[in-house]
């Protein structure tokens, strides 16, 4: 069903209204605290300009990493108020704080056309769990919903798709952002009907997640490259040594019947790079996959596989890129997922459909200097892959249907 657009609204619809904005400002972070991808920050700004031109009152929330349910010094979105502010160009005020009486002051005392930062969605343990009492208090900051978080779209949490049922019981409305309304046409045309072959990329981190909507994904795929720490699962699913790597065991099941359904449509890397530790000064060696030993991490692909998911890539017509091949936030481990960034922009200048997906992922091809080159960067990283499988995503569920639909 077509979502309500705030691209629909008429502007003076917006004037002085207070508008409570879910934005996904998730963004990678260095080690000094500091904003290391403003991919994601950027991409927000569409929405948020939009509305403080058209003089809304903009409380704006997003969730930073995964804090367990309270505040933890090292999420606060402060670093990310900072480069916001700059990137829109109007005052970011930012208050350390979401449910609290400060919160509810600097709510009440919001100017028009001004932005107000919350503090991290996740500081609160209602978040995940989508408490509906949560998203009570957050929907009472507003009468107008905008979600604006792709990339948070599939979870169901309390602030993307509580807050939607909460603001319409209360008498507002949810509708979707411009940064969600652009994702949605973007990877729905992209995709709906792909130029073959069509190539599917899937590395990173979160194997959770992202293991379980490859079942989905492969039978709309010719081929599915997967690298990066998911990799380990299958290896391991394959009865292979993995040493310390990152792994989920409770996933190696899952990995086991994968394999056996993708039959050769599924690649998985051939050679590996692993080192004692994963640390910016590490001694880098290659290994065959089958010789990975017990005190190994494996950190990046080998060369060979370098080569082998290079030739697939550039010959494809559309590609979907997930996941980092490895910790290419660390210059010893970078070369796998640099190779691969070029393979997928070599494919896109000759005429292929090239979408990436992630933070992550976002702030790899800035690395690897490719970003430009590529057809579309979207900002969801599990979520673009959900939508791709078909998957309905809860944080758009939740807005409210399209009137003239
Ligand atoms: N072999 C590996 N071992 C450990 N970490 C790895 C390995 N390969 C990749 N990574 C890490 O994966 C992380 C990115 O994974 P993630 O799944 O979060 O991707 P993403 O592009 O950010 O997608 P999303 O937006 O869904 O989070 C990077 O920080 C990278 O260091
Ligand atoms: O980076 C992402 O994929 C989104 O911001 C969602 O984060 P999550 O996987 O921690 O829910």
């Amino acid at each position: 069903m077509p979502k309500a657009l705030l691209s629909a609204l008429p502007t003076d619809a917006l004037k002085g209204r207070r508008v409570v904005v879910r934005a996904d400002l998730n963004v990678p972070l260095s080690e000094a605290g500091e904003v290391a991808d403003d991919t994601r920050i950027q991409a927000s700004v569409a929405s948020l300009r939009h509305l403080v031109e058209a003089g809304a009152r903009v409380v704006l929330l997003s969730h930073l990493g995964r804090p367990k349910g309270r505040p933890d010094p090292a999420a606060s979105l402060a670093p990310v108020a900072r480069v916001l502010q700059s990137a829109l160009g109007s005052p970011v005020r930012f208050v350390p704080d979401l449910v609290g009486d400060e919160a509810a002051a600097a709510v009440a005392s919001l100017e028009p056309g001004r932005v107000l930062l919350l503090e991290n969605t996740r500081f609160e343990a209602g978040e995940t769990a989508d408490d509906p009492a949560l998203a009570r208090v957050l929907a009472g900051y507003g009468d107008l919903f905008v979600n604006d978080a792709f990339g948070t779209a599939h979870r169901a949490h309390a602030s993307t798709a509580g807050i939607a049922s909460a603001i319409r019981a209360a008498g507002g409305r949810a509708v979707a952002g411009l940064l969600l309304e652009r994702e949605l046409q973007f990877l729905g045309d992209a995709l709906a009907d792909p130029e073959r072959p069509f190539v599917a990329i899937l590395g990173g981190a979160k194997i959770s997640g992202k293991i379980d909507v490859v079942e989905a994904l492969l039978p709309r795929v010719d081929r599915l490259i997967v690298g990066g720490a998911m990799a380990n699962t299958f290896f391991l699913a394959l009865g292979l040594e993995v040493g310390h790597s990152l792994v989920e065991p409770d996933r190696v099941e899952m990995a086991r019947e994968l394999l056996e359904r993708g039959g050769d449509r599924l690649l998985l890397p051939i050679d590996v790079r692993v080192a004692d530790e994963i640390a910016p000064d590490a001694e880098v060696r290659v290994r065959a996959r089958a010789e990975v030993r017990p005190g190994d991490r494996i950190a990046d692909i080998g060369p060979e596989s370098e080569a082998i998911f290079a030739a697939e890539i550039r010959g494809a017509r559309t590609l979907v890129w997930n996941g980092p091949m490895g910790v290419f936030e660390l210059e010893p481990f970078r070369g796998g997922t640099v190779q691969l960034a070029h393979a997928v922009a070599d494919a896109a200048d000759g005429g292929a459909t090239a979408v990436l997906g992630g933070g992550d992922s976002a702030a790899a091809a800035e690395v690897a200097g490719v970003s430009d080159r590529l057809t579309h960067i979207s900002t969801g990283g599990g979520a673009s892959l959900e939508f791709l499988a078909g998957e309905a995503l809860p944080g758009i569920e939740a807005l409210d249907e399209r009137e003239d639909a």
